[in-house]
């Protein structure tokens, strides 16, 4: 896909790698939508990329992912305000043991959710220009992890869902790719919970073990994980791949 003049959607965009990614389609010269719950921070985002890359360039829209409401309206207003969706990147993501149920929705559901909405927008075979679907999971849908077996699991959904869907699209000459990205540890707010108790619930006990993982495996920025990216969006032969990015082996995919 050639990015320049290309729409985006991004979810949870406001910080951390949803804006890495928003901005690595700005530099590309593509246009964004970025989403998420915090709108303070959403706000402070976009005036700093209408700053960096022009006005009229970025929107940012206040969602709760978990509202179908406020989900279908990001999607009516991203082609109200651009006129048309080329990529989804669900990348709105919460790492909370105590609230499960939450963590699933949002890791999970509501991933699923997006991904549907965007096919309607894309699918060839309903009248769409086609387009990508990228969907972040993490290298815990490969590594246990003790502090949190819900974000585990929700993670190991997001790559079982991505991969159907993907065999789907393909089968069905939807004209859509989508792909999963596994990060390994990088530096954003999301590693803050591994200190907190009401994140960690009854598995604070094993705080300190994530904390040797991170020694162990590393931590990556965000600028890392965005070349991967683009790397999946720029590659029209990756449909249903699974990219991991670590410290160790960089760039990489999984061969089932
Ligand atoms: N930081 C890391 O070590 C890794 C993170 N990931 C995944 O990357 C994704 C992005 O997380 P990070 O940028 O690292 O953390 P982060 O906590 O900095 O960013 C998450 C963003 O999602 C937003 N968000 C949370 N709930 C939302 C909701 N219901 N609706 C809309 N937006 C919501 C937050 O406001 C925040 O802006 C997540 O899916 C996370 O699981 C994957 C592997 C490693
Ligand atoms: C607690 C913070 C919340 C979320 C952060 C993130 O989603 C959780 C990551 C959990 C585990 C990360 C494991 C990282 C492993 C590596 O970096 C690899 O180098 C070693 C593991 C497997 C090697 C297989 C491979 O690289 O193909």
């Amino acid at each position: 896909m050639i990015l320049k003049n290309c729409v985006g959607l991004i979810t949870g965009a406001s910080q951390g790698l949803g804006k890495a990614f928003a901005e690595s389609l700005l530099k590309k010269g593509a246009q964004v939508v970025i989403c998420d719950i915090n709108q303070a921070q959403g706000e402070i985002t976009r005036a700093e990329f209408d700053l960096r890359y022009g006005p009229g360039r970025t929107a940012f829209i206040t969602c709760d992912v978990t509202s179908l409401p406020q989900l279908k309206d990001v999607f009516s207003q991203t082609v109200q305000t651009f006129g048309r969706l080329d990529v989804l990147c669900n990348n709105a993501g919460i790492n909370n043991e105590n609230s499960w149920e939450r963590t699933i929705s949002v890791n999970l559901v509501a991933l699923i959710q997006a991904s549907y909405l965007a096919l309607d927008h894309m699918r060839r075979d309903r009248g769409g220009k086609g387009g990508s679907i990228i969907n972040v999971a993490s290298m815990s849908g490969f590594v246990p992890a003790a502090h949190a077996p819900v974000y585990t699991a929700s993670k190991h959904g997001v790559l079982g869902f991505t991969r159907s869907l993907a065999e789907a699209s393909s089968l069905g000459n939807y004209g859509v790719r989508i792909n999963a990205l596994c990060p390994s540890f990088v530096n954003t707010e999301i590693l803050e919970t591994v200190n907190h108790e009401e994140n960690l619930g009854i598995f604070y006990q094993f705080k300190d073990n994530v904390k040797n993982l991170m020694q162990a495996f590393g931590v990556l920025e965000p600028s890392d994980v965005a070349n991967g990216f683009v790397q999946l969006l720029e590659d029209d032969n990756l449909n249903g791949a699974v990219m991991k990015i670590t410290t160790s082996k960089g760039i990489h995919f999984e061969n089932y």
